[in-house]
């Protein structure tokens, strides 16, 4: 099974989050692509069952059969020695069924990095997207059952918030892996703990990104603008309150202004666009009101911020915004204590290190952080301090799938990505071997 998709209610979608399929020329601008049925509790439990039946298969064969169709690093335990020659052992166990819930923003890589390291554990995964981009997960299905996983081992539900909650809920799930906003999380988190399920949670954020007067000024600016513009600026871990030191805040306003000015916002299958359509009018609606709150809060829009209609008439119609940089923003404001989740940048001044360390850690959210300074011990001493799973140090978003990845605080816990993720997704068995009698006290 790879899907439980039926096509009768009319589900709106998009076709995936990267530039090349956001909702920006007349394929898909306001237009069904399809339409489906979310998977009720039937085929909830459909799919959990028939992912169970292949996990008591795959969790049997070892890491190196496994290997034959998705790379496994290998996964071991530990020997321990015990007076008299006596040992124990630990072995990595799979969890069983684990389902991953993903967000709409990076589609196909969330559902990778959930389900990649599920199945090479020796677990099974049913895997439900967002039901704003539906397709991918199934074509990563599709991915899978080619490279020789087992029929069942990754199935796909589609729907919302209702099969999300049958998923949560289901009793033969051992674990929720899930990637969204922190109101969602603590639902799942809540129902998690009803069944004593292991929950990994990548939720959302506000993260600072500190400019030093003593960096390459250059290299701050276009990292600003990667911490803040990628992907149309719907990246969870995006530095977007942006403090730079007094000292050098003019030339890197003016710096920032002129690159923002000149990102190329059109037609993502383009090679010289750089900014694509918002995901759908809801949220560019959402991320202007940002800029208009902002604006009654007393920023100041150096450029950008509006709604932009691209030149090519096959554009008409999409999400498209100019991004956007903010001055004169205060701690306080709208714009800086919460996620926009579009290319909204916000920039504010400091004065010294220890100043600017407690306001960036001022935040209910720890997902991401960086800081741009030529002196090696305060990169090291500001990472140190900053309250967030990641640090960047004179760059930002670099997301390599061998680096773990996760939050602090309400951005969440546990770590996808890299060798640390298989502890998230396997149970510890200690083995304890006597070679002895048994010296007994009855
Ligand atoms: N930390 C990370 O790695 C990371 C990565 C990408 C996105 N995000 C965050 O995701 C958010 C944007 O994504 P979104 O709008 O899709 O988030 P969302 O929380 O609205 O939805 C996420 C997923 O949860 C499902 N869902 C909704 N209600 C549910 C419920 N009650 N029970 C179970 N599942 C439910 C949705 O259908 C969707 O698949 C942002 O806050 C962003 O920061 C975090
Ligand atoms: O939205 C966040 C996606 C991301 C990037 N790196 C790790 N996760």
């Amino acid at each position: 099974m790879i899907g439980c998709t039926t096509w009768l209610h009319p589900y709106v979608f998009y076709l995936g989050a990267q530039p090349a399929c956001k909702p920006a020329n007349l394929v898909c601008v306001g237009r069904i692509l399809c339409q489906m049925v979310p998977c009720g509790a039937e085929e909830v439990d459909e799919a959990i069952k028939s992912a169970h039946a292949a996990y008591l298969q795959w969790r049997k064969m070892a890491g190196m059969e496994r290997a034959r169709v998705i790379c496994v690093l290998f996964i071991k335990g530990q020997h321990i020695q015990l007076p008299g020659g006596s040992f124990a052992y630990t072995r990595r166990e799979p969890l069983g069924v684990c389902v991953g819930i993903g967000a709409w923003n990076y589609p196909f890589q969330i559902a990778s990095w959930k389900s990649a390291p599920a199945l090479a554990c020796g677990n099974a995964m049913v895997f439900k997207p967002s039901p704003m981009t539906p397709v991918t997960a199934v074509i990563l299905a599709e991915i899978y059952k080619e490279a020789g996983v087992p029929d069942g081992l990754f199935c796909v539900v589609q729907g919302g918030a209702d099969t999300g909650t049958l998923l949560c809920q289901h009793p033969k799930v051992a674990k929720v892996s899930f990637t969204g906003s922190v109101p969602t999380g603590k639902k799942v988190m809540e129902m998690s703990a009803k069944g004593v399920k292991q929950v990994t949670l990548e939720l959302g954020g506000k993260s600072p990104l500190l400019i030093f007067k003593d960096c390459e000024l250059e290299n701050a600016v276009k990292g600003a603008l990667m911490a803040n513009f990628l992907t149309q600026g719907e990246v969870c871990c995006n530095g977007t309150r942006v403090y730079v030191q007094r000292e050098i805040m003019p030339q890197f306003l003016e710096k920032v202004v002129k690159r923002t000015k000149a990102i190329p916002v059109g037609d993502p299958l383009l090679d010289g666009t750089r900014m694509g359509a918002l995901i759908s009018k809801p949220h560019l609606e959402k991320v202007l009101g940002f800029v208009s709150q902002a604006k009654k809060e007393g920023a100041k829009v150096l450029c950008g911020g509006e709604p932009i209609v691209p030149s090519d008439p096959n554009l008409k119609g999409g999400y498209f915004m100019a991004p956007c940089v903010l001055d004169n923003c205060r701690d306080d404001m709208t714009c800086v204590k919460e996620e926009i989740f579009g290319p909204v940048m916000s920039v504010l001044p400091f004065d010294t290190e220890e100043e600017v360390i407690g306001r960036a850690n001022n935040t209910t959210f720890g997902l991401a952080s960086g800081v741009f300074t030529r002196d090696i011990s305060r990169a090291h001493r500001v990472a140190e301090n900053l309250e967030a799973g990641t640090c960047f140090i004179n760059n930002y978003n670099i997301s390599p799938v061998e680096v773990p990845f996760g939050g602090y605080k309400m951005s969440g816990f546990g770590r996808e990505n890299g060798q640390v993720t298989i502890e998230y997704y396997s149970q510890l068995k200690t083995v304890v071997v006597e070679m002895g009698d048994v010296d007994s006290l009855f």
